[in-house]
Formats: structure tokens, C-alpha cells, sequence
């Protein structure tokens, strides 16, 4: 019956023993070569631990009893069967997209039973997936005891509900699964109120659709399919939910400026001391944590999870010739990462897209590494668009090249000629790194105004040397001069900043 549906096939996604997992043996190496070099417990271990000790458990409801926010954060994946519509592309593209969605469903705390693919030149309008289709999926629903499907896109409530009254278990979509693992993994204030406020803004369209299906779950309620005229008591509920709703989002989003401006002013004085900064972005899972460690020794969360890390860290990290700058390690992207997201992370982006450098980590060993560039530079440029800025400059890291597969790798030296080639792990490359950052970060020349005491001398020849002056006067205690120097020679001159 389900020749015709491409389907992924029992052994890619289910773990053996049917208990939850995350993705693959949570007890294999949690924080890589990081974790080794390291002797005490750090955060990031913390964190795992807390992590792995909530992963969910096998067997509970997975009954929502109300339709409010809180519910819906507490929605339970267990058991799930994926639908993808494939559209473009290759077949290749269409199973990697499906095997992400299987890794973001494991991530979430779900077991992957089955995945189908359906060819088709769009959506089906009303159900997705197409009504011959949609009942195949029911037939793989009843056979392998599914409790939930995951759709991989984003559909609208109307067909969630359409769905759902054919395979007759929750549907949830993309979307509502990314949000639900950031739900799970946000532990800042910050974080914990961008989800809420991204989970608010998905939800509030949607309130009717829940509230269908839940009824329908309960035992089904007489009219419910009423669609026009189904005015009364439910009515009045879901009017009552979004007005809640909405002014929960509006208390949220003041919160989530309040924080922003705590954050900016810590950024202002970085930038007065002319410390350069260094975001690190990429896809989720590239390995951004491993570099941040591996490059300062910090001890962040590293998983083998999506979205393993949401609140952004930021480490003081020194280049080979002393000079300081900040490293900030922040939120993985992922394809169609959900707007209500990038919205809610705005704050959280705009501080990564104000860095003096990106590095931009691609996990060198998955199948389709230039999709993940393309992928991360849209919401990069999505986000700077808004703010009407231009991108910082952008230095290309291959990570994993341990891992790497030597012909792929050297397709991608041939398609990506600025890029540097490292491994985290190992180490590998991590000096040329350095190396590349030193360069960029030493090309930018920040202006100064300093008092050099005359037995400092040699320090105004360099600055004549290195810099361009712009005002030079001598007074009593010494040499005033304002200047545009690098980096390096401003962080010399700090102590006589005026
Ligand atoms: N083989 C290999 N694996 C690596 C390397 N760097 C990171 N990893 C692994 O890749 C997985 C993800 O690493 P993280 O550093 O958590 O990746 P991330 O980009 O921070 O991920 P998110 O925060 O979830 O977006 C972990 O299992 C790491 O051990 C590397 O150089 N080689
Ligand atoms: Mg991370």
C-alpha cells in the first residue's frame, strides 16, 4: 500500500527499543574533546544533565484538556509518524529534509516510527498531503500505533484540523515542533520569554483549530464541523483566549525590550574599551558551542541535539599577538526557521549581526553544507534588512572535518576558496583560524583620544607609524592625539584613553 508513498522506511529513525531518546546514545560523549580537556563540572554539563533527566517518558496522555497557552506548551510527542510534501528538488534533498525533521521530532523527545514523502507540485490546498495520500497515512497511523504525525512545513489551521480528522491523531506541523524544542531548551529569562512570545504569536490564528480538534479528542461535540454561525459559550472562550493571549505577548514584548536594553548598555561598554567582537553563527548542530570552546576553553552545553543552545554566551578570547576580543556563541538556524522565531529572537540576532566579524560554522560532514550557508545567510540578511544595516563581514568555517567525507571536502575547498577548514575536535585548522580572525579584526581601525605622557614616546611614533592622525596637540602631562589606529595599538592605548 505504500509503494507508491516514498517512505523513509522503519530503520532510519526508530530506536530499537521504542523509548525515547535523544538523538542517538545520551551517554556518548557530551561535550566532545571540550568536555576532556576540562576537569571540573561545567555549565554546559550541568545543563545536559538537567536536559537528559527531563527527557520524556513513554506512555503518558497525550490529551490536551484546554486550549490556553500553557497547555499547548505541555503538548507530548511520543510516538510520531512524519509526512513531507517533496515539491522541488531532488529526491536526495526531500529524504534529508524528512531525516531533519526526524532529528529535530527526536530532539523534541518523540519517537520516530515511520516517515512518508509525497510528490506533489504543491500542497494539497485543504489536507496537505493529498486525500488518497492522507489515508494511506492513516492506515501507517493504525499500524504502528502513532500518536502524533509531524508535517514538514508549516500548514495553516485549517488544514491541521483537515488532517487531523483523517488520520484521527494530533497533527502538528514544522513549525509548532521547532517551537516546542526551544520551549523545552530556553532556561534565560530572556529566552524563556521569546519562545512564549513566538509560541503566543503562532498559537493566536490557530486558537479555533485547537480548539476543534481537542473538542473532537474529548468525544466530539454536536455542530463542531458548524464552521459559519458557531456562535455561543466556545465562541466566547476563544475570544476570551486571544485577548488574553494578546496582552500576554504585549506585557512580553516590553519585558523582551526591558532586557535588550540591559544587554546594549554591556555592549556599549565593550565598544568604548574598542574590545572587537566576534559572532558565531551557523547552523544548528555545525558545531558553533565546540568552536567557542575550543577557541577560549569555555565550558558551553555541546550536544549532539538541535538547538542545543538559545541564550547567546559571550567569552573573552585573546589572539596570538594578545589582542582581546568577545566571542559570542548564539541560536542555531535551521531551514524555514519559523518567522514568529526571528521575530521573538530579534534582539537576540541584531546583537550577533552588530559583531565586527561573523563566523559563519557549517558542519562540513552533512550532505548538503551549501544549503545550510544559504539557510543561515537568509535569516542573516532578514534580520539586518529590517534593521537597515549591512552585514558584518562574514568568515566561512568548515567544521567537522574529521568527520568529513576527503572528496566531499575537497568539492567544498573548490566552491568556498575563503573558507577555513577546521575541526573542533581535533583541532585542526584552529591556528589558521586565528590566524584569519587576527587579520580581520586587525583591518578595522577604531578612532581614539589619548593623552601619551612624553616618556611614552614610542608610543606615538607608532601611532604616526600604524594609525592615521587626525589632531595632535601637546600639553603639560604629554602628547594629545586623536587618531584612527587598529585594533592592536588601541588596545595599548587604553590606559590613556581621554
Ligand atoms: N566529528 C566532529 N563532531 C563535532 C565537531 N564539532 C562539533 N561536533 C559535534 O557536533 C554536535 C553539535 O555540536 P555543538 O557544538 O553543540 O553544535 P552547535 O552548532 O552549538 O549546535 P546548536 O547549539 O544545537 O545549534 C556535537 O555532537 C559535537 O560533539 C567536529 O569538529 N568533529
Ligand atoms: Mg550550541
Amino acid at each position: 500500500m505504500r509503494q507508491s508513498t516514498n517512505s523513509l522506511g522503519h530503520n532510519d529513525f526508530t530506536p530499537d527499543d521504542g523509548a525515547i531518546e535523544l538523538n542517538g546514545d545520551p551517554l556518548a560523549e557530551p561535550g566532545g574533546q571540550a568536555s576532556d580537556a576540562r576537569t571540573d563540572v561545567s555549565v554546559g554539563e550541568l545543563q545536559l544533565e538537567d536536559r537528559t533527566s527531563l527527557r520524556r517518558v513513554a506512555g503518558l496522555s497525550t490529551e490536551l484538556t484546554d486550549i490556553t497557552e500553557v497547555e499547548y506548551r505541555q503538548l507530548r510527542l511520543e510516538k510520531v509518524v512524519l509526512a513531507g510534501v517533496w515539491t522541488q528538488g531532488t529526491s536526495a534533498q526531500a529524504e534529508a529534509s524528512l531525516r531533519e525533521l526526524a532529528a529535530l521530532a527526536e530532539t523534541a523527545g518523540s519517537a520516530v516510527l515511520d516517515g512518508v514523502i509525497q510528490r506533489r507540485d504543491k500542497p494539497d490546498a485543504a489536507t496537505y498531503l493529498g486525500s488518497g495520500k492522507a489515508a494511506e497515512l492513516r492506515e501507517i497511523v493504525l499500524s504502528t500505533g502513532a500518536d502524533t504525525v509531524i508535517c514538514d512545513g508549516e500548514l495553516t489551521p485549517a488544514q491541521l484540523t483537515a488532517l487531523e480528522k483523517i488520520v484521527k491523531v494530533k497533527v502538528i506541523d514544522r513549525t509548532a515542533l521547532i517551537l516546542d524544542i526551544f520551549a523545552q531548551h530556553a532556561t534565560s529569562r530572556e529566552g524563556k520569554a521569546q519562545v512564549t512570545l513566538a509560541q503566543m504569536e503562532y498559537m493566536l490564528p490557530r486558537l479555533r483549530g485547537w480548539g476543534e480538534a481537542l473538542s473532537r479528542q474529548a468525544g466530539g461535540r454536536a455542530g463542531s464541523n458548524g464552521g459559519v454561525g458557531l456562535r455561543g459559550p466556545g465562541e466566547t472562550k476563544i475570544e476570551t483566549d486571544r485577548r488574553r493571549i494578546r496582552e500576554r505577548m504585549a506585557k512580553l514584548k516590553r519585558e523582551i525590550r526591558a532586557m535588550k536594553s540591559a544587554r546594549d548598555t554591556k555592549r556599549a561598554r565593550r565598544q568604548r574599551n574598542q574590545v572587537p567582537s566576534v559572532a558565531i553563527v551557523g547552523y544548528t548542530n555545525a558545531g558553533k558551542s565546540s568552536l567557542l570552546n575550543a577557541l577560549t576553553g569555555a565550558g558551553v552545553l555541546v550536544q549532539n541535539a538541535l538547538f542545543a543552545t538559545l541564550d547567546p554566551t559571550t567569552r573573552r578570547a585573546s589572539l596570538d599577538d594578545g589582542r582581546e576580543y568577545v566571542l559570542t556563541d548564539t541560536v542555531g538556524f535551521v531551514r524555514h526557521l519559523p518567522t514568529q522565531l526571528v521575530e521573538a529572537f530579534r534582539s537576540t540576532l541584531e546583537e550577533v549581526t552588530d559583531a565586527d566579524v561573523l563566523v559563519h560554522v557549517v558542519d562540513g560532514s552533512d550532505e548538503f553544507p551549501l544549503g545550510q550557508i544559504k539557510a543561515v545567510r537568509e535569516v542573516i540578511n532578514e534580520v539586518v534588512e529590517e534593521q537597515g544595516t549591512t552585514p558584518p563581514p562574514e568568515l566561512l568555517v568548515i567544521n567537522k572535518t574529521d568527520a568529513a567525507d576527503p572528496m566531499a571536502l575537497a568539492q567544498l575547498r573548490r566552491a568556498l576558496p575563503g573558507a577555513v577548514f577546521v575541526s573542533a575536535h581535533s583541532g585542526a585548522g584552529l591556528t589558521a583560524l586565528r590566524e584569519q580572525l587576527a587579520d580581520r579584526l586587525g583591518r578595522k581601525d577604531v578612532e581614539v583620544l589619548v593623552e601619551v605622557p612624553y616618556a611614552r614616546g614610542e608610543l606615538v611614533a607608532r601611532i604616526h607609524t600604524e594609525g592615521t592622525v587626525t589632531g595632535e596637540t601637546h600639553e603639560a602631562e604629554g602628547t594629545r592625539i586623536r587618531a584612527h589606529v587598529p585594533y592592536s595599538l588601541a588596545a595599548s592605548l587604553q590606559e590613556f584613553a581621554l
